[in-house]
């Protein structure tokens, strides 16, 4: 067997040459895009960049103009979506919200709380959850099918930052785990730079794409992320250094 032919080397998706228009808009336009098993891709890019688009296209929820969509044969697929709107007047414990999907038995929902670490809450109600506590909820929800591709959409909405290391660091430990891939949407230029081994750009076509650290550098990142771009440079500065002169470092650089 050939390592091209090799299971493992068959990605999970393969998008190519996508368009979309809505109402005459084009708001994609040649765009690939590739997920092989056990490889984390992030989405990044403005407001309207056509990220929602890109997901919901590769999804299979909604067709392109143009271009092909593959995905690998029986692929499973856990969506963890952006907005979940519970009813605030019923009371719905974590367990139960993750057995309203049919067949989910007991033992596999306990599991796939302890799975994201919030077996504790099995019993408290979705809407007394903390921000992280609710995200780790659609996490496990998104676990239940055991699959080979998770699909997030903006994982670390309304977490406090040490909530969204934890939680990307979850994200990582899982596809380390489970061998799965992961494709996910974000907003957060910062912490999402560490937690990804693929970053792509997408501002209605790719801008630019490949390891967080060579986007970082690409003049067409720069443009569109400018100012948060620079923040982000220090803030993901060499760390090879001596943190004794960390501080040095930063006031020179604001100087600069
Ligand atoms: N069903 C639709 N009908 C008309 N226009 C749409 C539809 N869905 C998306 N759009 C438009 O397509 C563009 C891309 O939207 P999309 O939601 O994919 O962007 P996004 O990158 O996910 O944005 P955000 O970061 O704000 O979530 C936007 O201008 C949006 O208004």
């Amino acid at each position: 067997m050939t390592a091209s032919s090799a299971p493992e080397s068959v990605p999970l998706l393969d998008l190519k040459g996508v368009r979309k228009s809505f109402l005459g808009r084009t708001v994609l336009e040649h765009v690939d895009l590739r997920v092989m098993p056990g490889q984390i891709i992030t989405l990044i890019g403005p407001n309207g960049g056509g990220k929602s688009t890109l997901v919901r296209i590769a999804l299979g929820l909604m067709k392109p103009d143009h271009g092909t969509v593959h995905q690998a044969p029986d692929l499973t697929i856990g969506y963890m979506p952006q907005k979940l709107v519970i009813d605030p007047l019923m009371p719905l414990p974590a367990e139960r919200f993750l057995r309203l999907r049919p067949g989910v038995r007991k033992e596999e929902a306990r599991d796939a709380l302890a799975t994201v670490g919030i077996e504790k809450i099995a019993e408290t109600p979705v809407q007394a959850l903390s921000g992280g506590e609710f995200q780790r909820l659609l996490l496990a929800r998104a676990l239940l099918r055991n699959p080979r591709l998770l699909v997030l959409d903006e994982p670390v909405q309304g977490v406090d930052l040490s909530g969204q290391v934890a939680l990307y660091r979850l994200i990582g430990n899982l596809r380390n785990r489970l061998g799965c891939g992961v494709l996910m949407i974000s907003h957060d230029l910062h912490l999402v730079m560490s937690a990804t081994d693929e970053v792509v750009c997408l501002n209605g076509h790719v801008c630019c794409s490949g390891t967080p650290h060579t986007v970082k550098q690409d003049p067409a990142y720069l443009r569109l992320f400018g100012s948060e771009a620079d923040a982000l440079a220090l803030y993901t500065h060499d760390h090879t250094h001596d943190h004794h002169h960390d501080h040095d470092h930063k006031a020179h650089a604001h100087d600069a």
